[in-house]
């Protein structure tokens, strides 16, 4: 069994484990945390003018005059293991509905030609300069502000994800067992007790093993907790987010994540429903101890730091932008929406293991030790909406070629793909 969408709620199904104990406690004492301070923040109401979006049409839209226009000028800097392709498929939808143009990566690449720091010519139809206007920018990138603003309109809103650094490292474990630094431990405890001794920080991949957020975003990743230079470097980093970024938004609220998202970005509650994209299936998870949690935010310290502090403003932004109460009912709304939607496109609701994913156009990329689970399809859809939640579930690689055969048919048709073939399936 895999992750499931169920009335009022959207949580795990199956025998629960304490596999996830981790996560679900994360989880629980964030939402515990919500509930205290529910009531304090203030509403700000924000409107904006219709989209195109009927599928999922909910009666109580509070958006009805244009009082703010819906953004589409759009980075998202896709950050690893942080619920960013659920995102991703989110912004692919809202932009191919509207014809935006995606910048994306050169030659039917899946990423913006990650680990290397970003420059224009990674995208296609720069260097070409067939392209006139780019709308979002999304895929994975090491973040380079000067250069993608190169690329992007000057009012670009500049987003992100974060995830609890613990419960990314338990995820990245699974997911890069086979980079030089985890390839010959036998645990994460292993690596965080003994290997990293051996952690070779200039070794291709490493990266992903030590502080992968702060390199995502951009900066030096190697530095230890106890470094002369830590606190100043982890002040730099933070201020620098703050300054290249609008909205810095967290894996353990996602719900909240998506309704702030939804305010900045002026766009409605039917834009932000989503399915979880890219999860593993239960018995690829492990159970942390405190005692191994504790190592891994020393070990990933700038990252924990980073962690806490925009854990911190992003409540801010909900009291400024949305208000606690209103939160409360957007986020309702949204998982009454994720459910009526699971109901209408899923076979059982419930995200499945790869090998019980019929449609092998459906079937998400596996990497590492990690089991990533995939959806079926209700069998009795007619064409419309079997098209439409189709996209829900389209994963990320094909997506990215869908969207690049459509954007550049003829540079497609030049560098044919394994998974041309997807693009017939809507
Ligand atoms: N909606 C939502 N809410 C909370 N968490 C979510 C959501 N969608 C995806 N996920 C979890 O995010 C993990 C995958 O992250 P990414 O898609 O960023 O991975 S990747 O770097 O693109 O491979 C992966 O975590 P793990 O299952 O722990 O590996 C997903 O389960």
């Amino acid at each position: 069994a895999g992750h499931c969408f169920r009335n009022g709620t959207n949580k795990l199904c199956g025998p629960f484990s304490v596999v996830l104990s981790l996560e679900c406690i994360i989880t629980l004492q964030l939402h515990l945390n919500l509930h205290r301070y529910i009531n304090l923040g203030t509403e700000k109401r924000l409107t904006r003018s219709p989209t195109p979006s009927s599928f999922l049409k909910t009666q109580n839209n509070t958006h009805t005059q244009a009082t703010c226009h819906p953004k589409s000028h759009i980075v998202f800097l896709k950050t690893h293991k942080t619920a960013s392709s659920t995102i991703l498929n989110i912004l692919y939808r809202y932009g191919e509905s509207r014809n935006l143009t995606f910048a994306l990566p050169l030659n039917k690449q899946s990423q913006l030609f990650y680990p290397f720091f970003f420059v224009p010519h990674f995208v296609e139809g720069v260097s070409s300069r067939s392209v006139k206007e780019f709308h979002i920018m999304c895929n994975h990138m090491r973040f380079k502000k000067s250069e993608v603003a190169k690329v992007m309109p000057q009012d670009t809103f500049y987003f992100s994800i974060l995830r609890h650094p613990v419960a990314m490292m338990e995820s990245i474990f699974s997911y890069y067992k086979s980079i030089p630094a985890f390839r010959k431990t036998f645990s994460l405890e292993d690596f965080l007790d003994n290997s990293w001794r051996n952690y070779n920080a200039s070794v291709a991949n490493n990266h992903y093993a030590h502080n992968i957020l702060a390199f995502d975003f951009g900066f030096k990743n190697n530095i230890a907790a106890g470094a002369g230079d830590f606190e100043e470097r982890t002040t730099v980093a933070i201020k620098t987010i703050e300054q290249d970024f609008n909205l810095i938004l967290i894996s353990e609220y996602f719900d909240e994540s998506m309704v702030l998202l939804k305010y900045s970005l002026c766009w409605s509650l039917e834009d932000m429903v989503s399915f979880r994209l890219n999860s593993r299936s239960e018995q690829t998870r492990h159970s942390l101890s405190p005692n191994t949690a504790e190592k891994i935010k020393k070990w990933n310290a700038l990252d924990w730091r980073i962690y806490l502090h925009f854990n911190t403003t992003f409540w801010h932004k909900v009291d400024s932008l949305v208000g606690r109460q209103k939160m409360e009912r957007e986020v309702a709304q949204l998982r009454k929406l994720q459910v009526k939607l699971a109901n209408t496109c899923l076979k059982d609701r419930c995200a499945v293991d790869p090998s019980l994913v019929k449609d092998a156009r459906l079937k998400p990329f596996q990497y590492g030790t990690a089991v990533i689970q995939g959806y079926n399809l209700n069998p009795n859809l007619d064409i419309q909406t079997k098209t439409k939640c189709q996209r829900f579930i389209l994963p990320e690689l094909q997506y990215t070629h869908r969207l690049y055969t459509k954007q550049f048919p003829k540079e497609a048709a030049k560098t044919p793909s394994s998974s041309s073939f997807l693009l017939k399936i809507m």
